[in-house]
């Protein structure tokens, strides 16, 4: 089988995230979830969840379900990079994505979330494209949806295809060879840890030569901004006339006015080029915008988001453990 599903930029300027629609249970219910290659759990907004938390979620009621059966004594608990955070139950539940269903797969209820989540009306939840090893149910660990459904697809993977202020898609099972440019170039990755981890080849500031540095680097679609180090981004911004680490807001701003170069990253051979207008991230004040190329400070590893994804076709490819990039 093969499934496509529109990927909804919110808020419509900003692209600070990308959610698609998913059907629970019987009859569906159909929420829109972000959808995260940063991580592995499926967790919706549920009628279990304390009213202060809810601001205009949908909410996925299991009592509303014939085919949902609790799955007695687990639990779950999840906290991303930004410190957000959600957890609750878990039943088994009819899926659908795309035409695609799985019939018992592990949905995590929700009965608490942290102030990121119940503040954003746009998301009723989160769909976890990751490896199944990051899953936080205890007291065993479940399969992500993608994991479930693997052996059914027509080709074991993933395609991403984001796009700025406009909506784009997911792909289950399929590339469309109509959707990008030249060749998908692939490299491995490193599962490891859960994530698609990858190692690039280095990259460019505008028309200056290209660095090559081995940039080691998650692909997370649940991450807005593209998370580098601390040298690169410096000499990104070194670019940008008027631009400085933000003192108060501990990140890189610059004139809404400026030019924003371009950002070439490698993978081998390959130079995928993000234009310089989807560098900046969007307006803070009157005069000054927000960067979306940004320090990774500690983290032990670059975070790919969607500012790199939207300028890319991306192949999350689970059958050769490797991940494909291609131009549009
Ligand atoms: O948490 C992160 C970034 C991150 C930091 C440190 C290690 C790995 C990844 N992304 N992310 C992925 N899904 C998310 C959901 C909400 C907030 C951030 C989310």
């Amino acid at each position: 089988s093969t499934g496509i599903v529109a990927a909804t930029p919110f808020p419509a300027e900003y692209d600070r995230e990308y959610v698609a629609p998913v059907s629970l249970g019987t009859p569906a219910q159909e929420l829109n979830l972000i959808f995260d290659t940063g991580s592995s759990d499926l967790w919706v907004f549920s009628t279990s969840m304390p009213a202060a938390q809810v601001a205009g979620q949908k909410l996925y009621n299991p009592s509303g379900s014939s085919t949902s059966a609790v799955l007695w004594g687990h639990t779950w608990s999840i906290q991303y990079g930004d410190g957000s955070r959600s957890s609750g139950t878990v039943v088994n539940e009819l899926v659908t994505i795309g035409g695609i269903s799985y019939a018992s797969q592990a949905l995590e209820i929700a009965n608490g979330v942290s102030a990121q989540f119940s503040q954003d009306p746009a998301s009723s939840g989160l769909l976890g494209l990751g490896f199944s090893i990051l899953n936080t149910v205890i007291p065993t660990s479940q399969k992500t949806w993608f994991d479930n459904v693997l052996p059914t697809l027509a080709a074991p993977v993933f395609t991403v295809d984001l796009k700025r202020a406009a909506p784009g898609t997911y792909t289950f099972g399929a590339i469309d060879a109509s959707s990008y440019a030249g060749k998908i170039e692939y490299t491995p990755i490193d599962n490891s840890n859960g994530f698609w981890r990858l190692q690039a080849s280095g990259y460019q500031v505008g028309t200056s030569p290209f660095q090559p540095t081995t940039i080691d680097a998650i692909a997370d679609t649940g991450t807005t901004l593209l998370m580098l180090p601390a040298a690169i981004v410096k000499a990104y911004y070194a670019q940008v006339p008027g631009s400085q680490l933000h003192a108060s807001y501990g990140a890189y701003t610059f004139p809404c006015s400026a030019k924003l170069p371009s950002f070439t990253f490698g993978i081998g051979r390959y130079r995928g080029v993000i234009p310089g207008a989807f560098v900046s991230y969007g307006r803070i004040d009157a005069t000054t915008c927000y960067g979306g190329i940004q320090d990774q400070g500690n983290l032990p590893f670059s975070i790919f988001g969607d500012i790199l994804m939207k300028a890319q076709v991306v192949v999350f490819d689970a059958g050769r453990t490797r991940i494909g990039f291609a131009a549009k």
